[in-house]
Formats: structure tokens, sequence, C-alpha cells
């Protein structure tokens, strides 16, 4: 006689599941409590089929795309990309949609600046570059992380005019407080610089993590912004899933990551600028208010 699969089996089911006991295990339980093989085999599959929809259509009903909110409820920064718009309005422009990605999650924009905005921000931070390098050279110059050969610089947050404008642009495209985010950073790469593959997100067991974490908690979004288009070299990749991002001046690469975990694979870096400089604009947004 054929056994049926009550909605009782198919609700322990999705709890096994969701408390992360592996399908194995979970279907030699159902065969000990004397279901049969087929039967415990097939009420898996119709089970765990319907609860991805439904929590698919949940994610749908926010206007989140699936893979946005991997596990959990947790918010992310991101895009509104139901029916896969080709440009988003955002605050005071419209800015173009080129790509997207599930895993990692990913998104490149174009248009996001204009070039004056560029020529802007490049023009703001220049002086504080040169003034860093200064410094490095009066201590001899043995300043040079090799993971990183750029030269940085941090705006606070809404410093000028035009800071001030990216920021709400960027709280409107990725639906993030401004307050969540921090101050920009502009980078310039010389012929040879880059940064090598790293992620964002803070490692929790590194011992400085309690006071980075206490400014804000983790960060959950990158936005990169590229200020110029260098002639050669300089693009941003995802080695995890071999993905390239051209730096063109303008456009921007947006990744989220919902966990300090390498299963985000937005593990990224910057690679060689092989030929002129390379420029970047770039905005970590965090899970709380950044102080
Ligand atoms: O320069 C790039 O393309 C990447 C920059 C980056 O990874 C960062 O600023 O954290
Ligand atoms: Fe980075």
């Amino acid at each position: 006689m054929k056994q049926q699969a009550s909605p009782e089996l198919k609700a322990w089911i999705i709890a096994q599941a969701q408390a992360g006991c592996r399908p194995e295990d979970v279907l030699k339980a159902m065969m000990d409590r004397g279901w049969q093989e087929d039967v415990a085999v097939a009420a898996m599959e119709e089970s765990l089929a319907e609860h991805l929809k439904q929590q698919q259509a949940a994610l749908a009903a926010q206007g989140l795309a699936p893979g946005q909110l991997p596990v959990g409820d947790k918010p992310l920064p991101g895009p509104l990309l139901e029916g896969s718009p080709s440009r988003i309005w955002a605050h005071d422009k419209h800015v173009d949609v080129l790509l997207t990605l599930q895993l990692p999650r990913v998104v490149v924009f174009g248009n996001f600046l204009s070039e004056q905005e560029c020529e802007e921000m490049k023009r703001l931070a220049e002086v504080r570059l040169a003034r860093s390098e200064t410094v490095v050279n009066e201590t001899g110059g043995s300043e040079v992380n090799e993971a990183r050969t750029s030269d940085g610089m941090f705006f606070e947050r809404g410093e000028h005019e035009v800071c001030a404008r990216i920021e709400k642009r960027i709280e409107a495209l990725l639906r993030w407080p401004v307050s969540h985010g921090e101050g920009l950073q502009v980078l310039r790469y010389r012929p040879g610089a880059e940064y090598k593959p790293h992620y964002d997100y803070f490692d929790p067991a590194q011992p400085g993590a309690k006071t980075i974490l206490a400014r804000g908690g983790q960060r959950v979004g990158t936005l990169v912004m590229y200020l110029n288009s260098p002639e050669k070299g300089g693009s941003t990749t995802f080695p995890d899933v071999g993905l390239e991002v051209a730096p063109v001046r303008g456009n921007a690469v947006f990744f989220s990551y919902d966990r300090p975990d390498p299963a985000t694979r937005t593990l990224h870096g910057g690679a060689p600028v092989l030929e002129g400089e390379k420029w970047v604009a770039t905005k970590w947004l965090r899970e709380g208010v950044f102080v």
C-alpha cells in the first residue's frame, strides 16, 4: 500500500532544512520512522521546491531579486531590479544598468557620474593625495603596502557639495541611507599599481575588529566608481567567478555581501594598471549608522 506524505511531514522537512540538517540525514530519519524511500524522496523534493517558490515570491513582493537575500531576511543594499530595467532614476539623474550577477551579487552601472563630477572629485582629492605622499617620503618611503600600491584619501561624508550629491544618488540607487555609509574614498593608481584580491568586509577574528565594528557594524556593500578610463589595464576583477569589470569613466560596480564569509564570493581586486593612471572613488555601506 502506497503511503501519502502529510502536510505535517512536509512542514517537518522544511524545518529540518532551515535548521541546517543534511538532506541525507533527513531522509534517513524519515525511513527510520517507517516512510518508504521513494515516498520520502518525493516528499523532500516537493516540500523544498514549494518552500523555495514561496521564498522567491516573498522576495519579489519586496522588489528584491532572488539571491539578494540568500539566507534569513537580513536587509542588504541594492538597486530595485524588478522587471529588469535598463536604467534607473537615482535622485537627480538616470543611471544605466549594464550587468547583473546573482552570486556574487554584482551590478555594473553606466553613467553613474558625470564627466564634471569625475573631474571635480579628482581635483578635490589630489591635494590630499600629494600631502600623504610627502609624509611617506619623509619617513624614508618604506610604508609601501605590497598588496595595495595606490595612493588614497578619505572625504568626510558630505564634505563638499559634490560628495553630498553623489551620496544622495547612492542612497536612492542602492536604497541605503546616507547615514549608513562611510565617507567617500579616492584612490589613484599609477602605472604598475594594483590592489591584490581581497574582501571588503572586516574579519571578525582580527584583533581590531571590535573597535572597527563599533562604528556602524559590518560592511555589507561596496560601490566602486571610476573617475577616469586608464589607457590599459586596471579592471576590477572577481577571481572566484572570472569576472572583469572594465574601468570606464562615470561607470560604477556594486557588490554586496550578507556576511563576512568567502562564500559570498566577493573576493575582488584592482588589476595592475598597464598604461596611464586609474582613479576610483569607493563608497562602503555599513549595516548600521556609521559614526
Ligand atoms: O580599484 C578597484 O578596481 C577596486 C578597489 C577596491 O577594491 C576597494 O577600494 O576596496
Ligand atoms: Fe575592495
